[in-house]
């Protein structure tokens, strides 16, 4: 997948150097804002240090397909963007002897030479595989899905690299295909001297032991954001994650037999998925749950009868869309995932 390099101003980023990675107390670095930024404002839009086609998240997949590619791709880069990868946050957990070996062997394999054209063996492969090793586990540490329709890959990003997690967020950030970047935008008005979040978890309607169980697991550190030390919404995500469940569950009715609680029926299901709108909305959690729930109530009130519920929900969507990905994404149009084409449809049964 070959970066295309485009000018900031092009991509709709409101403005340059919005935003600076310096260090934060307990975090190592960060991105801040170096303004005020409004909702909805696109504060990044990148191109990738690096990046490989055909990803796998499978452990056998990663040391036999990526790790390769990956190798491949180094040969490639320039100095710049080798160093500036080298700079960023690595995880050791990633980094493992297995990995190291099988560096040495691509290398050993293909009769890598240094700069002098001499074969690399011995202490010298040992070490130029260790650094290559040290790099690719910088590249699972903060990779990106890049995923389109007609590719699927990964990539490490400079200024997004630099983002820590929240499970509170103030930004969203997503591959757009359309424009091949990476985007940020404010998900909420954001001081000048306020860190830049996002969120590394696929979902935040969950409690609080099971965030720290699976960041824990999939990230290695135990997350230090306000949500997390201060538990005092604690009640309220736990109401969220047993809705989260019990609609979850609507969409399996085998699980019923279980004994597990489950809307019974599809007026219940709305009654459950506007309760955890609403819970969202008030906790300011204007992400991927929320985008999610709003399009679960439409399609509630369209299985309803309701047209006007959910033609409402629809636009909200719509709006919270708009506010995660920017106008440019010609990607999502006549697309089912996409909250325009979902509109489109409903007006169109609605005349
Ligand atoms: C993708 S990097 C983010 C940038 C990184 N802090 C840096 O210095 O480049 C992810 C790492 O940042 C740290 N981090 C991110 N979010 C955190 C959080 N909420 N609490 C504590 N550490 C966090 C962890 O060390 C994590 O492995």
């Amino acid at each position: 997948m070959p970066p295309v390099r485009l000018c900031d101003s092009e991509m709709g980023v409101q403005g340059p150097g919005l935003v600076e990675v310096r260090a934060t107390s307990s975090m190592g670095n960060g991105l801040f804002a170096t303004h005020d930024i409004s909702r909805g404002t696109r504060v990044i839009a990148e191109v990738p240090i690096l990046a490989i086609s055909n990803v796998s998240s499978l452990e056998q997949d990663i040391l036999e397909r990526d790790l390769p590619a990956f190798c491949a791709a180094l040969q490639h880069l320039p100095q710049a963007d080798l160093q500036n990868l080298g700079h960023l946050h690595c995880n050791g957990l990633h980094n493992t002897t297995e990995m190291r070996q099988k560096v040495r062997q691509w290398y050993r394999d293909r009769g890598t030479t240094d700069a002098n054209g001499d074969i690399l063996k011995g202490k010298k492969l040992q070490d130029f595989a260790k650094s290559t090793a040290k790099r690719f586990a910088i590249f699972l540490s903060n990779r990106v899905e890049m995923s389109t329709n007609e590719t699927d890959g990964s990539g490490v990003f400079p200024l997004h690299s630099r983002m820590n997690h929240s499970c509170i967020p103030n930004t969203h950030s997503a591959y757009n295909a359309s424009i091949q970047r990476l985007t940020t935008h404010a998900i909420r008005d954001i001081q000048a001297g306020e860190q830049l979040t996002t969120s590394y978890l696929e979902t935040l309607c969950q409690v609080f032991q099971q965030r720290k169980r699976m960041i824990e697991r999939d990230w290695g550190f135990v997350c230090g954001c306000h949500a997390c030390t201060d538990l005092s919404d604690e009640p309220l995500r736990r109401r969220m994650s047993e809705l989260g469940q019990r609609l979850l569950l609507r969409r399996f009715p085998l699980t019923v037999t279980l004994g597990l609680p489950v809307a019974r029926d599809d007026h219940e299901a709305l009654r459950d998925a506007e309760e955890l709108v609403a819970l969202l909305e008030h906790l300011g959690l204007e992400g991927m749950d929320l985008r999610r729930m709003y399009r679960a109530c439409s399609n509630y009130n369209l299985d309803l009868g309701f047209m006007q519920g959910a033609v409402q929900y629809a636009q909200k969507e719509l709006e919270l869309e708009r506010c995660m990905l920017g106008t440019d994404t010609a990607h999502l149009q006549g697309e089912m995932g996409g909250a325009e084409f979902w509109l489109q449809l409903l007006q169109r049964l609605n005349n």
